[in-house]
């Protein structure tokens, strides 16, 4: 593979996908607006990811429909926060047309992309901090995940087909980490069937580095999510 790690010097950019629908969360808007603990959801995100040192910009990349961001998320746009409409069916769609966004903007293939989904709206600078010191000599990148704390079950109609083994099994988080001309190609070889970024860059044979996070990045997706982030939202603002 491409060896990245001699001459210049990499920059880092945040890809926010918040183009979904949010058509499990039962709510009467798109997920990402709902007001959480006195802001929009989106908003707790993106400013977990402005507090990040070392980031050199965040792209936000919404529905090309989307009427509400400058209004649910005022005074974000400026010169390293920026905002796209060029979200697409799928979420790696999406992140595929926020990778053009940012090569547009000057980003070159040995620069790190951080994809971010807008819904995981507990993020912490701080773990965004340590998926950046644990890929920054990584030849292939990594994302935050979590190990199965459950046993997990195989299901058919409604009954358990088996128990799955759980050792050595992770959930998947974001961030996801990796250089923007390993991801291009890897979510054009993957397309719509990459459910996350690592999925398409391990599809290529690479194995992405796994860095442990903590149970409340989770992503806000069913119903009784919103009041489970709400509250840990304003607990943190005590
Ligand atoms: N076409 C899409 C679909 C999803 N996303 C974003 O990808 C993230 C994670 O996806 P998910 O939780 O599945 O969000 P939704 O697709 O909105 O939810 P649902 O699957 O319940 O409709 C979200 O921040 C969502 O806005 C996106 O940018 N473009
Ligand atoms: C990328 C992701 O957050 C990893 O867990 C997740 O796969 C995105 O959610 P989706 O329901 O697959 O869109």
């Amino acid at each position: 593979m491409t060896s990245y790690s001699v001459g210049v010097q990499p920059r880092c950019f945040a890809l926010v996908p918040a183009a979904g629908v949010g058509s499990r969360s039962g709510a009467t808007q798109p997920k990402q607006y709902v007001p959480l603990a006195g802001r929009a959801l989106m908003a707790h995100t993106l400013a977990a990811l402005q507090a990040v040192p070392g980031l050199d910009a965040t792209l936000v990349v919404l529905s090309p429909e989307d009427e509400q961001f400058e209004q649910a998320v005022p005074g974000f746009a400026g010169e390293r926060a920026w905002v796209a409409r060029c979200g697409g069916a799928s979420r790696a769609e999406s992140v595929a047309n926020g990778l053009l966004e940012l090569q547009a903007r000057g980003a070159q293939p040995h620069d790190w992309v951080l994809v971010h989904d807008a819904a995981r709206c507990l993020l912490r600078p701080e773990w965004v901090q340590a998926l950046m010191a644990a890929c920054a000599d990584d030849e292939v990148g990594g994302l935050l995940a979590l190990p199965v704390a459950d046993t997990l079950k195989d299901e058919a109609e409604g009954r358990v087909q088996a128990t799955v083994d759980r050792r050595g099994k992770w959930a998947a988080q974001t961030p996801q980490m990796f250089r923007l001309g390993l991801l291009q190609p890897a979510l054009r070889q993957v397309g719509d069937a990459a459910t996350d970024e690592a999925s398409a860059v391990e599809a290529l044979g690479h194995r992405p580095r796994l860095v442990a996070a903590s149970l409340e990045n989770f992503k806000v997706t069913y119903p009784a999510d919103f009041a489970l982030a709400e509250r840990l939202l304003r607990t943190r603002a005590e």
